[in-house]
């Protein structure tokens, strides 16, 4: 672990003015420990020496007046750190969302989301201790240290060089803890990321789990897991432990050297007894700083492991937005035909798909016109889904698309012609109403109405309370809500945005034959209206209702040059 990650200086904004108080903090906290140290010096040896209490009087007052302000700099310093260590998670938090956002769908189905959901959680919150603890006392070592230990040289050399010696041996022996740890730290959170997992899938697979009779297996597995985590975090304890034991240790042996030789100087007279109180009230201050940093380091790995994740992602997409054309080729290849440049609707050319070594699509050429039901068949895994997700922007692919003869951009933004239903309905926690018109600012009441209606669901009130993962509604009802949203969406796109393209990826899986032919008359409605429909389906009566089919057969099963046929 870097003393202090450049990144999150760059990611997390915040981080900048709590290091700028910080070090204003740690300038006072300094400035009082000499204050403190040199005016409880002054008034041990003045008090040996008979002076009159009235004298020294002053110096008591001041010697309060710094107590006092020490005082007061700890809860500063208590404050600023616990103020900006909320701050920089929510920079950091809103940092990760913006990053998902950019790498998308395709890129975050492909992550596990209990893996994704601990780092940006329990692993932020980790972040803590490092912005509570590590970080201020960093800055107080870098501030203090140096300015301590040149007091010391100026006021007692022989004590000063004794100092300058010790300190480095603190930090040398932190590295080499630092780097045993790396690695223990690295497998306990890799641990606690699969103990996540494994409850993610009890508590989501729980119904399937018990009916297989595997529920005792995942628990079995659970237990294992929770077991490999108290063996690390023993590990990485029993690092922590041994650390701060030889630091304090290493500190101790350090001041009681500098102590000893003070202590044969007075006896010998060879130095002031003021003198030698002042060095000796503050060598240990050198060294607290840094002993602190020690002590809290394993605290803070944690949340800097973590941390480390989260810059990995945020890098990735920092590179994505740089470089949109990079990863996503889409509008890459040569020359489009002419009669494609004119056609109102949507065209692929030559579209390509590939999941890592899977190559799913190749040079797919399909036109989707306005005003044209398309039903999209072909057995399944032959690459429906994936063609839908190339025309979104959710995954890689080469090759062009292009709308009303314009290319479509690689990400999935600046599609605001696009209505789309997924395959699996998404529904989000809140009420059928503000699942239909999602992500209208200001939703349109009557066309909400008219698109549940339009899919039987008009006895559904628009009131009626949706669960976090589309609780509260039935499968068909859900499928149905989707495909009202995409619906809704179509009515709602913005007359300069060219020709609508609605989007159905098996929209009538969960549904009975009544509202398929509901679906159907829905899709048949938007076309007349003038949008391109594309329908992905396995039904033969919505591939009846279609005006196109377009078929895309199985990788194994293409011959060259037959790729995909076109019934119109
Ligand atoms: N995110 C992904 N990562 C890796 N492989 C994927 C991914 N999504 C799909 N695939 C693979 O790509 C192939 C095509 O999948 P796709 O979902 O496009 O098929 P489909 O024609 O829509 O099938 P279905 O009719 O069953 O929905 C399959 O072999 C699938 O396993």
């Amino acid at each position: 672990m870097r003393p202090l990650d450049p990144r999150l200086l760059r990611y997390a904004r915040g981080a900048r003015s709590i290091l700028g108080l910080g070090a204003v903090i740690a300038l006072v906290q300094t400035s009082c420990t000499l204050g403190f140290a040199w005016f409880v010096a002054q008034l041990v040896s003045r008090s040996i020496a008979g002076d009159p209490v009235e004298e020294l009087l002053p110096s008591l007052w001041l010697l309060i007046g710094i107590v006092v302000l020490r005082a007061g700099t700890v809860l500063a310093s208590d404050s600023v750190n616990a103020r900006g260590s909320a701050i920089v998670r929510s920079q950091l938090r809103r940092a990760l969302a913006g990053a998902f956002e950019t790498l998308g769908p395709g890129w975050v189905s492909r992550r596990s989301s209990a893996a994704l959901t601990t780092v940006a959680g329990r692993g932020l919150d980790a972040l803590d201790a490092y912005f509570g603890r590590y970080v201020p006392q960093l800055i107080l070592t870098a501030i203090a240290m140096p300015i301590i230990a040149a007091v010391i040289f100026i006021q007692d050399p022989l004590s000063g060089i004794t100092v300058i010696v010790t300190l480095p041996l603190i930090p040398v022996f932190m590295i080499l803890i630092g780097f045993a740890t790396q690695a223990v730290q690295r497998r306990q959170w890799e641990t606690l990321a699969h103990l996540s997992r494994g409850f993610l899938e009890l508590v989501a697979g729980m119904a399937t789990l018990k009916l297989f009779g595997r529920q005792h297996r995942q628990v079995r597995r659970i237990r294992t897991v929770t077991e490999e985590y108290r063996v690390e975090t023993m590990k990485v304890l029993r690092f922590s432990f041994v650390s701060g034991f030889a630091l304090e240790l290493l500190s101790s042996l350090a001041v009681a050297v500098v102590a000893v030789g003070i202590g044969l100087r007075l006896l010998d007279g060879s130095l002031l007894l003021g003198t030698g109180l002042f060095v000796l009230i503050l060598a240990p201050e050198a060294f607290l700083p840094l002993r602190n940093v020690g002590a809290n380091y394993h605290a803070a790995a944690e949340g800097v492991t973590a941390a480390d994740e989260v810059f990995e992602i945020l890098d990735e997409a920092k590179a994505v937005r740089e470089s949109p054309s990079a990863p996503h080729q889409v509008g890459d290849s040569a020359t489009v035909g002419d009669s494609a440049r004119r056609t109102s609707g949507l065209v692929l050319d030559g579209l390509g798909v590939q999941y890592d070594e899977l190559r799913v699509l190749d040079d797919l050429d399909a036109t989707f016109p306005a005003g044209v039901v398309t039903a999209v068949v072909g057995a399944s895994g032959a690459g429906k889904t994936s063609m839908a997700s190339a025309i979104l922007g959710f995954v890689d692919a080469t090759g062009s698309i292009l709308h009303d003869g314009g290319r479509v951009p690689p990400t999935p933004g600046g599609r605001r012609w696009l209505s789309w239903a997924p395959q699996r309905p998404v529904l989000i926690a809140g009420t059928v109403g503000s699942n239909v018109a999602l992500g209208d600012d200001a939703p349109d009441e009557a066309l909400i109405v008219e698109a549940l209606s339009a899919l039987g669901l008009s006895a559904l009130p628009l009131g009626h309370p949706i669960g976090a993962v589309g609780d509260g509604v039935s499968g068909g009802q859900a499928q149905r809500i989707a495909i009202a949203r995409a619906l809704y969406r179509l009515r709602r796109t913005p007359a300069d945005a060219g020709t609508p393209v609605l989007l159905l990826d098996e929209p009538s899986s969960a549904l009975d034959a009544a509202s398929e032919a509901l679906v159907i008359d829905a899709a048949r409605d938007a076309a007349r209206s003038g949008a391109a429909v594309i329908v992905i389906t396995h039904r033969p009566s919505i591939v009846e209702h279609a005006d196109a089919v377009l078929e895309i057969r199985l990788r194994s099963e293409r011959v060259q040059g037959d790729e995909v046929m076109l019934h119109g």
